[in-house]
């Protein structure tokens, strides 16, 4: 009897459906089309590459045993992958199923319907827009040492996607130290700079959510063609990613597709690559491979440019001395400065009153109370430099001249007795020294005021200035 290519993967199909879950049988199984049999080849049509990888990496044992069980030992497979290329027309061609290591050139096929790349969950998702926030661009991106190597990492793939080592750049830092606001600015300056690039910004949480739905809604192909057309891909806080295996897995392919096709991949993170729990290791050492570089709390400079900064875009004037107070006072993260900010302007308007130092006191101490419960590592360096008439910068050198680094070993010594830095912290606050360093310097100030006692009074006066700073 003479078989033909439909009722031979019938038959394949029936086997198949006993041994895969049926979610699994209709996203992945169902949408194949028998094309041809011919010398015991069955050739099967597949809707994209990512398609074919899919069933390469998950499903090439049940395949091969359904087609030895149809067509005998002799028998192979071999797929033809529907594939775009941007705007042109799809170019189908057939990819060989790895089966006994050998492999046939690429055949011709004709499709019928060309698949909607952009289509996600029945949405055709062309049309919308790149989820990027206009107001998140470099120029309201305030520079400082904080993020120095994150900016301009971000500047140099923003301005060659694809194309720098930084693939993928790996954003990470603590909550509200400008994660998004970095990594969306390098979205906008790729769509500013390179007209008719599809950039998309999306979070992990969104991203977990839309692949939970296709695969509800038997949409999987519609959701990993819309994320394989993207030409810089941006994924906010891929520490969510954690322990969830199916949706690490479509990322990772994704990921591969997209970097092997010289496509940018950006990622934010709450933590290093290193310290992420619950991802795989495949994944995690893919992130390793461009570059990645952190955001660090702010410094009071960065600080007192990023309140003037915002002041000058919203067109309020406030008073040096405020600006300089909100700055000491919030040393914490960017967004609480500017929650801060934004209850001293509404103080303000809603009392019909001039925004001075008073009322920033009056209005924040609630908010500041909290906030100054903990003397920041800048306000200690400050005073103390001052005190001693050295400068901050000596304070974070390498000069071993006395008086510096008396005033040095001061200020450690306040920083371990009125905040809550670690040692690491403090070392690497001035001038990245390790830990063993503000342990001696500890040590050497309570050794001087044991035996020196214009030294003890000097440290009390001090202590007095760290004190009187709370309101
Ligand atoms: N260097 C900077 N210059 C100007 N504004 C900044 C800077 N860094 C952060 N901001 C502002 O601080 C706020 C918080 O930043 P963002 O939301 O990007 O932080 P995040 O690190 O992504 O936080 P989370 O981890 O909570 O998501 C935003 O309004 C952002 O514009």
């Amino acid at each position: 009897m003479v078989k033909d290519c439909k009722s031979v993967w019938n038959n394949c199909l029936h086997s198949i459906k006993e041994s895969v879950g049926e979610q699994s049988f209709n996203t992945w199984f169902s949408p194949i089309e028998p094309v041809k049999l011919e010398n015991n080849i069955l050739t099967i049509q597949v809707p994209s590459q990512f398609f074919y990888e899919w069933l390469e990496e998950h499903y090439v044992h049940i395949l091969r045993k359904v087609i030895h069980q149809e067509l005998g030992p002799e028998g192979r497979l071999e797929y033809s992958v529907i594939v775009d290329k941007g705007n042109e027309q799809y170019k189908p061609f057939t990819i060989n199923l790895p089966n006994n290591n050998k492999s046939n050139k690429p055949k011709e096929q004709e499709r019928p319907e060309p698949l909607n790349p952009f289509a996600l969950n029945g949405v055709d998702l062309s049309q919308q827009n790149s989820q990027l926030n206009p107001n998140y661009t470099f120029d309201t991106f305030i520079e400082g040492d904080c993020n120095r190597l994150a900016r301009s990492a971000g500047y140099a793939v923003a301005k060659k996607p694809g194309i720098t080592s930084f693939n993928p750049l790996m954003i990470y830092g603590g909550v509200g130290l400008g994660k998004t606001h970095l990594v969306q600015a390098i979205g906008n300056e790729i769509k500013d700079t390179l007209n008719g690039k599809f950039v998309l910004y999306v979070s992990s949480e969104k991203f977990t959510n839309q692949f939970i739905d296709a695969l509800r809604n038997n949409k999987i192909q519609d959701f990993s063609n819309y994320y394989l057309h993207i030409d810089a891909l941006i994924i906010d806080d891929v520490q969510f990613l954690g322990g969830k295996e199916r949706t690490q897995e479509i990322f990772f392919h994704i990921f591969n597709h997209l970097h092997q096709n010289g496509k940018q991949i950006i990622m934010t993170s709450d933590r290093p690559p290193r310290d992420l729990k619950g991802l795989e290791d495949r994944l995690l050492s893919r992130f390793k491979w461009g570059l990645t570089a952190d955001l660090q709390q702010p410094d009071l400079e960065t600080r007192i440019a990023i309140i003037q900064n915002k002041m000058e875009s919203d067109g309020i004037h406030i008073p040096e001395d405020v600006i300089e107070y909100l700055a000491y006072s919030v040393d914490t993260n960017i967004r609480e400065l500017e929650g801060v900010l934004i209850s001293l302007i509404a103080h303000a308007s809603l009392n019909r009153k001039e925004i001075d130092l008073e009322l920033a006191k009056q209005t924040l101490k609630n908010i500041v109370h909290d906030i100054e419960s903990e003397v920041g590592i800048d306000f200690i360096q400050k005073t103390v430099s001052e005190h001693f008439a050295v400068k901050i910068d000596d304070l974070k050198a390498k000069t071993r001249k006395k008086e510096i680094v008396i005033a040095r070993q001061v200020s450690m010594y306040f920083c371990k007795e009125h905040t809550n830095h670690s040692l690491k912290s403090i070392g690497y606050h001035f001038g990245g020294r390790d830990h063993s360093t503000v342990i001696h310097a500890v040590q050497s100030v309570n050794d001087m005021m044991q035996v020196d006692k214009r030294f003890r009074e000097e440290m009390e006066e001090l202590k007095k200035r760290f004190k009187m700073k709370k309101v």
